[in-house]
């Protein structure tokens, strides 16, 4: 069968099969291997800042001091406590998060590829809508991201 989200379909021209992306309606001729890159995607995040930080401020903290170690301590006590629904990612985000997204429960709206850290976007358009990241380094600090579109 065909990777997610392709559709096989005919030149109507040539006769001959080609492939549709059915997320950015492009298409190709050859037989796709993975499935279609979505084009952009909808994520929350929940960013936990350290000294190390290419920016270590938040509205949470004048001054971010809390080691690397720390914070990803912190991100994968947050994990368990989502996975194990004894808080929504939400809830979390909105109180713990580093980033001014913890106003809209981590929400960043849509984005496309380019536009977010290389790690971030790698992890962002791995993931399937509803699943949550593993703990993801950047820059910016340690985040962990859910797919919500
Ligand atoms: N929607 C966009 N295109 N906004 C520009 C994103 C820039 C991009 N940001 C990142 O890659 C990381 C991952 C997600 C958030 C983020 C970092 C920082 C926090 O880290 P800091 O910069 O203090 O190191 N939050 C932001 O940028 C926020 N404006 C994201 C946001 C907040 C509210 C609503 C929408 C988006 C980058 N290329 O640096």
């Amino acid at each position: 069968p065909l990777p997610e989200g392709w559709e096989m379909r005919t030149s109507r021209s040539t006769g001959m099969t080609y492939f549709l992306n059915t997320y950015t309606k492009k298409s190709q001729w050859e037989r796709p291997e993975a499935p279609a890159d979505p084009g952009e995607v909808r994520c929350s995040h929940l960013l936990v800042k350290h000294s190390g930080s290419r920016r270590p401020s938040s509205w949470r903290e004048e001054n971010i001091t809390r080691s690397k170690d720390e914070a990803m301590e912190l991100v994968k006590n947050y994990r368990k406590q989502i996975v194990a629904n004894d808080a929504t990612f939400a809830e979390l985000a909105t109180k713990y998060s580093d980033c001014s997204s913890a106003k809209r429960g981590g929400d960043l709206g849509h984005f496309g590829r380019g536009q977010m850290q290389a790690a971030f976007e790698e992890e962002g358009f791995k993931l399937k809508i509803g699943q949550l990241s593993k703990p993801v380094e950047t820059d910016s600090g340690v985040h962990i991201i859910l797919r919500t579109g």
